[in-house]
Parts: C-alpha cells; sequence; structure tokens
C-alpha cells in the first residue's frame, strides 16, 4: 500500500495515539504490555518494527541494522510507512507508539503525513544507571544491549566538552527556535 493511500486510511480511521516515550531501559515495553491489557490499547514499538524490517530481507536491512548498532536515529519516512502499515494491519483505533518519535524531526514528519496529533506524551523518568543496569541484564538477545551501544543511546552525554555537548543539545530544539544572528 502507497503512503498516500495508506494515509487515506488512517485518517478515515481517525486514531488515538499515545506516544509513549523514555531512556533505554526506562520500561517502556514492559508498561505498555500492561496497558495492553487493561485499556485495549496495541502495542507498536518502533524499535521492534525497525528489528523485523531488518530481519525480513528489506533492501533497508542493512541501513537499519547498521543505525541500530550505533544508536543512531533511522530516517523518519522509513519508521512512520511501517507504524502505518502496523496501524492498518492491526485493525485497532488506540495505540501506543513506543519510541518514537526520537526528536522534533521525526514529531512533525509523523504529524504531516498521518495527519495524526497524539493525545498525550507518557514519559518514563529512570537514572542511566538504573537504565544500564536493566539493559545489561535484559537477556532478550538484543546486539544494542552492551555498554559501548548503550551509552551511545543515552541522548546527550554531558561529560564531553562544551561546544561537543551544545551539538547535541541544539539537536533537542527545532530549527526554528534558533536565535537568528
Ligand atoms: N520498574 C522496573 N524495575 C525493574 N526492572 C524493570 C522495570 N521496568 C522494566 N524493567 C526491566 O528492565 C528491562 C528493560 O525494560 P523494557 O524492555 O521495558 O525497556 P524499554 O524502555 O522498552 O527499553 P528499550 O528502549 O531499550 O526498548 C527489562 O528486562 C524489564 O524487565
Ligand atoms: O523511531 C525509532 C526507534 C528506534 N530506532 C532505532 O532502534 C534502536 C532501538 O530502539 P528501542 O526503542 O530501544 O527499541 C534505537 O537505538 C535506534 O537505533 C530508530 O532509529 N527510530
Ligand atoms: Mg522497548
Amino acid at each position: 500500500m502507497g503512503t498516500a493511500e495508506a494515509t487515506r486510511s488512517l485518517a478515515d480511521l481517525n486514531p488515538t495515539v499515545v506516544f509513549v516515550l523514555g531512556g533505554p531501559g526506562s520500561g517502556k515495553g514492559t508498561q505498555c504490555a500492561n496497558i495492553v491489557q487493561h485499556f485495549g490499547f496495541t502495542h507498536l514499538s518502533a524499535g521492534d518494527l525497525l528489528r523485523a524490517e531488518r530481519n525480513s530481507g528489506s533492501e533497508n536491512g542493512t541501513m537499519i541494522s547498521n543505525m541500530i548498532k550505533e544508536g543512531q536515529i533511522v530516517p523518519a519516512e522509513v519508521t512512520i510507512k511501517l507504524l502505518e502499515r502496523a496501524m492498518l494491519e492491526s485493525g485497532n483505533d488506540k495505540f501506543l507508539i513506543d519510541g518514537f518519535p526520537r526528536n522534533e524531526e521525526n514529531r512533525a514528519a509523523f504529524e504531516a503525513v498521518t495527519k495524526i496529533v497524539p493525545s498525550f506524551v507518557l514519559f518514563f523518568d529512570c537514572s542511566e544507571e538504573e537504565m544500564e543496569m536493566r539493559l545489561l541484564s535484559r537477556n532478550q538477545g538484543r546486539e544494542d544491549d552492551n555498554v559501548e551501544t548503550i551509552r551511545k543511546r543515552f541522548k546527550v552525554d554531558a561529560g564531553r566538552p562544551i561546544e561537543e555537548v551544545f551539538e547535541s543539545v541544539k539537536g533537542i530544539f527545532s530549527p526554528k527556535n534558533e536565535k537568528a544572528d
């Protein structure tokens, strides 16, 4: 199904969407499973959809694999297509979108393409120390559950020089917020 057709059908569905965010290992997937049981939502983990796409032998497989190994963000259009397809295939109209959007560009692209405005954002706050401990004992065979990749996945490493930290901080703010010279 093409994006335009998928978008028309999604608009007809007028779904309820909640973005579930938080650092790696903060417990998004764990709590989403509870919400599914109690409230009848469909849980869509962007990371799980990307891993399934990589494993399917898709033309984007190598790119997705490399991005996941490096803790980098896959281009929004790839992830959004996977989310659209999963929403339409689910037969439900209530979704927990876990681990997406990763940044302001992801959020804007999702809203522009799907015309869906999320009902709210559920954010799980957890210390990096606790998240790292949980990920290292998760035992689900994920190749990014290792110290090197985990530290790349933590968003802003403030232990680096001022200019480098600010490069990361800038990425959190949308370009439209940037002060003109
Ligand atoms: N509140 C908690 N206390 C202790 N352990 C927890 C808690 N919540 C989740 N865990 C455990 O921490 C690990 C990571 O949880 P989970 O997979 O839900 O995190 P996540 O936010 O989805 O991570 P990722 O972004 O890497 O997919 C799992 O082994 C889970 O059982
Ligand atoms: O919207 C997304 C979500 C995930 N990724 C990539 O996948 C890994 C793992 O994500 P989890 O949410 O921890 O399962 C993440 O580090 C990214 O590399 C993405 O690119 N875009
Ligand atoms: Mg998860």
